[in-house]
């Protein structure tokens, strides 16, 4: 990976000489971005970096940004792009590899213009996950993991968010032919078929 500036306490990873391959993996809440993550790594050797992880971990810590997260998380609000940037960058230095799947970032427009100024990353590509919201809302609500933001009410917010915010992010990429598009409303096992295409490269076999 790039020149790290092990002295600065924020841990900042200027990437000057050698860039680290970024993919995102972006879609509606519930789409299945999780899921596929970890398909991704077993088969393709990428660290998988859920921002929504990095901030629930930052809560559990007890950062003096801890309330400030759950509150916005409980509104199913983005929280402001120097937090999560902060926390992407010291997952991607900790993680000694150089091939990652950011999930759930970048978030609006502050998230993706932050990042590219910060990190100068542009993604490989941007893997979108799309699903019709019924389907979305039916996983949420039986997901079970004890989410504070996997409720009804938190739910919907998340859903707009995403189509106010998110949804404009996926159309610029969308404009510089970054985005791999993924029907998501299939079972598991054929979105990961889906999936493996976009990673295999050209030429080479999709392997089982
Ligand atoms: N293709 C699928 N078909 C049916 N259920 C799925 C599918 N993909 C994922 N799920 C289930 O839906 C739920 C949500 O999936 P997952 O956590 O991967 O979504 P996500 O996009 O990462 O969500 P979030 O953005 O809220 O973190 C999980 O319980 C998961 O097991
Ligand atoms: N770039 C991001 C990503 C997430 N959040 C907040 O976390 C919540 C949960 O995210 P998941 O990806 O795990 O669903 C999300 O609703 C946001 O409140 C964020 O602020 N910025």
């Amino acid at each position: 990976m790039g020149t790290v500036d092990a002295a600065n306490k924020d841990v900042n990873v200027s990437l000057t000489d050698e860039k680290p391959i970024v993919v995102f993996v972006l879609g509606g809440p519930g789409s299945g971005k999780g899921t596929q993550c970890a398909n991704i790594v077993q088969h393709f050797l990428y660290t998988h970096l859920s921002a929504g992880d990095l901030l629930r971990a930052e809560i559990k810590s007890g950062s003096e940004n801890g309330t400030m997260i759950q509150n916005m998380i409980k509104e199913g609000k983005i929280v402001p792009s120097e937090v999560t940037i902060k926390l992407l960058q010291k997952a991607m230095l900790e993680s000694g590899n150089d091939k990652f799947l950011i999930d759930g970032f970048p978030r609006n427009e502050e998230n993706r213009a932050a990042f590219e100024a910060v990190t100068k990353i542009e993604p490989d590509f941007v893997l979108f996950f799309k699903c019709p919201e019924e389907e979305m809302e039916r996983r949420l609500l039986s997901r079970n993991q004890g989410r504070e933001d996997d409720n009804i009410e938190t739910i919907r917010k998340r859903f707009n968010v995403f189509l106010e915010s998110s949804l404009p992010v996926i159309q610029y990429y969308k404009a510089k032919g970054k985005v791999r598009e993924i029907d998501a409303a299939k079972p598991i096992e054929e979105v990961f078929e889906a999936v493996k295409v976009v990673f295999t490269p050209k030429g080479e076999k999709v392997t089982a």
